[in-house]
């Protein structure tokens, strides 16, 4: 099928290629012009794993331009990917849509193309995207669409990390329209990722237990809010873990044992319990924000979802009260944050964890030392104003400190040497942020090891 993607961000980009790399012939377009060119050349904009090996794999049937004249006309179905980032009254802001979707019906031209909403939008987008293409058709074209086009909703799953994993391996694919012509060409673009067809990359087996990957085929506006439902949840289950863990900490419980024991029920599951300074990312507070502004315009709260966010923003502050408990005073003490990105195998720093701690720090008049094996560029661009405070290595991060604290678990993190490390800081405290590190090896070493929560 000929397939167009607006948009070559996480989720844009994964789902250009892995449609390409499953023998789609694929047009990504986006208005970074900068972007586009490191796509030309094979190389991802972006830090994702295999994302470069995938893209060279795909390469014959995938394209990547600025110009949506060379991508939306003719094709079967139209991707928008488009960022919706938080406006400060917690709705998402949808200009990047909106202008988008203009553009899109100016230039689409059917017999038949399903445009497909991946952006995560507020319930009721779906007709709102709806309308703007109509009208940008009629004032392009001076005549109605006329069945032209439809448009679905088909949110995105993907977790950053491990992105081409989750989009060919899907727990489901969801798929809201209200034109059954459109779940009729989805279920077709589809058809190898839900019957598992297509030949795995060498470098992503398929998982030996997936069989068949179940569609749910629905309306548009419960496709919309099973998005902001499942986002909301994880989230939830989280919170729900960090609430429990400050509780295990005061009863002298172990949140790890506890998380295990809980999650070893079936129906709660393990997945999605570890505790720690809480969730970041482009997602979570995002969507979890809109979930709540979107109830509230039908006169209904959303008192749990409310809840996990206010655990979440406390998750952050612990880190620096602990510090406080710990050190007393940390005006003038020099504490380092191992890793920015807001989860490791990622250098995306939107709503990280570590950059919000590390600006609480500083507010309490601390000196920081930043360090992350990935982001680290990412951040001198996006944070020049904290750029200041990277340090180069994880070592230097430890040289001289009153306290580290370990807020992403990167693997790069748990392999340091830590014995050769503690004689080089001032005080060995040492806060591991994710319970990732051996909490009585730390001490045998020499560290006063704390953590978040029990
Ligand atoms: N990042 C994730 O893990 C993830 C997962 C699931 C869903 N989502 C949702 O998917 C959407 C995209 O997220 P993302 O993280 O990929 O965003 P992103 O910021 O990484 O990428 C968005 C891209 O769209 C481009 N763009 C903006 N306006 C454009 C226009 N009018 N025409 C062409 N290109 C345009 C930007 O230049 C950018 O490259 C958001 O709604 C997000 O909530 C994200
Ligand atoms: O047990 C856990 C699991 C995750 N996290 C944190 O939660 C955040 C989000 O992690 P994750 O969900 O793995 O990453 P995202 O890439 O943000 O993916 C989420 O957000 C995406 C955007 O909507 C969705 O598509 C995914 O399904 C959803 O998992 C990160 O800061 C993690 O460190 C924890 O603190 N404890």
């Amino acid at each position: 099928m000929k397939v167009c993607v607006v948009g070559t961000g996480y989720v844009g980009l994964t789902t250009g290629a892995c449609l390409a790399y499953l023998g789609h012939d694929v047009t990504c377009v986006d208005l970074d012009a900068a972007k586009v060119e490191s796509l030309r050349a094979g190389r991802s904009p972006i830090y994702e794993p295999h994302m470069d090996e995938l893209l060279a794999e795909a390469a014959e049937r995938l394209r990547f331009t600025t110009e949506y004249a060379e991508a939306v006309p003719g094709a079967d179905v139209v991707f928008i990917a488009v960022q919706t980032p938080s406006l400060p009254d917690g709705n998402p802001d949808l200009r990047y849509l909106r202008s988008a979707a203009e553009t899109v019906g100016e230039h689409v031209a059917g017999p038949f193309t399903v445009v497909v909403n991946k952006s995560t939008v507020p319930i009721g987008s779906g007709n709102w995207v709806d309308a703007i293409l109509r009208e940008s058709f009629e004032r392009a074209h001076g005549r109605r669409p006329d069945g032209a086009f439809a448009v679905a909703s088909n949110p995105e799953f993907l977790r950053e990390g491990v992105a081409l994993f989750d989009t060919l391996y899907p727990d489901r694919i969801v798929i809201g329209s209200d034109d059954p012509r459109s779940l009729h060409v989805l279920n077709e673009l589809y058809r190898p990722i839900l019957n598992q067809s297509f030949t795995p990359p060498t470098f992503l087996p398929r998982p030996g237990e997936l069989g068949a990957v179940p569609m749910v085929s629905t309306d548009l506006a419960s496709a919309e809010l099973i998005k902001y439902a499942a986002n909301a949840f994880l989230a939830i289950k989280i919170s729900y873990i960090n609430e429990i863990g400050r509780l295990a900490g005061r009863v002298g419980a172990d949140i790890m044992e506890v998380a295990r024991g809980t999650g070893l029920d079936a129906r709660i599951g393990p997945r999605f319990l570890e505790p720690g300074v809480g969730w970041g990312g482009s997602c979570f507070g995002k969507d979890t924000a809109a979930l709540i502004t979107t109830a509230g315009e039908y006169h209904h709260d959303m008192p749990i979802v409310q809840a996990a966010r206010e655990v979440n923003a406390r998750q952050r502050r612990m880190v620096v009260d602990r510090l406080l408990d710990e050190l007393r005073l940390i005006k003038g003490r020099r504490i380092g944050l191992l890793g920015l990105a807001f989860k490791p195998e990622t250098d995306d720093l939107r709503d990280s964890p570590a950059t919000d701690i590390a600006e609480q720090l500083i507010a309490h008049g601390a000196r920081v030392a930043l360090h992350d094996p990935v982001a680290a560029e990412r951040f001198r661009r996006e944070r020049p104003d904290l750029a200041r405070h990277l340090c180069d290595s994880a070592e230097a991060v430890f040289d001289d400190s009153d306290a580290v604290v370990l807020v992403t678990k990167w693997s790069h993190y748990l392999d340091l040497d830590w014995g050769k490390l503690l004689p080089t800081m001032r005080t060995p405290v040492l806060l591991d942020g994710r319970h990732c590190l051996d909490a009585e090896r730390m001490r045998r070493l020499g560290y006063r090891y704390l953590s978040v929560g029990g």
